[in-house]
């Protein structure tokens, strides 16, 4: 199966060219100072122009006001917004309006009532990322290896791409590709040797079984 793959969090020029390397189609860089994956512009500014041509740059932000967007997409080379705040569907049709940008929408899922959120974000976004809702009071929005019940959105019909998150690893995503049928998933802490530090071994190994998921072994 044809799965494109999101490594988020990226930091290091190192974790640019891992994720290079094994075949991904997004790279993200998370812009919030609580993570441990957090960076500055300048830093992310550096990153971007690592990535080859193929490699699509994600800007990861949550609940950002129009100052930190101008700064993040006035100087680095950003080809998608993910919005994985409480950002409502009127913020995020205005954020794509105004910076021209792809935008890629999280919405946190627990149980099957937070699934009627998703079509008032389908109808003003480019994509949308299924997240696993986060704990109350976590630090954290996302980032948090949790995974959700992934039968409540297996058969579910989109109206735009999607992206499925979540606690996804290189021992489960295959598996989690086969129930919901994403044809994209992302992955940040499942890929990580310590929180904030990204192992090249294991971006290989995750893009590899996302991509081998479905396949018929061969006789
Ligand atoms: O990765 C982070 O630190 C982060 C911070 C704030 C919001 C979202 C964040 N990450 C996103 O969360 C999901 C799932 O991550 P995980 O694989 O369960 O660790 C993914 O979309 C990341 O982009």
């Amino acid at each position: 199966m044809d799965v494109k793959v999101k490594i988020c969090g990226l930091s290091k020029p190192a974790d640019v060219e891992a994720v290079a390397k094994a075949g991904a189609a997004y790279a993200g860089f998370v812009f919030f100072p609580k993570s441990p994956r957090n960076v500055s512009v300048e830093q992310a500014r550096d990153l971007a122009v690592l990535a080859p041509v193929g490699l699509a740059k994600v800007a990861l932000v949550v609940n950002p006001d129009n100052a930190l967007l101008d700064e993040i997409c006035g100087r680095v080379a950003i080809d998608i917004l993910q919005l994985h705040g409480e950002e409502s569907p009127e913020r995020v049709a205005e954020i794509r309006s105004r910076y021209g940008l792809p935008v890629m929408k999280a919405v946190g899922v627990a149980t099957a009532e937070d699934l009627g959120q998703l079509p008032a974000y389908e109808r003003v976004c480019d994509q949308i990322l299924v997240d696993a809702k986060a704990p109350k009071g976590a630090d954290l929005p996302g980032g948090n290896g949790l995974a959700f019940d992934w039968r409540l959105i297996a058969g579910r019909r989109w109206s735009r791409p999607w992206m499925l998150a979540g606690g996804l690893t290189p021992d489960n995503v295959a598996r989690a590709v086969e129930l919901t049928g994403a044809t994209q998933v992302d992955v940040s802490s499942g890929v990580e040797s310590a929180p904030g530090q990204k192992n090249a071994g294991l971006i290989a190994e995750f893009v590899s079984a996302a991509q081998s998921a479905g396949a018929i072994p061969e006789l």
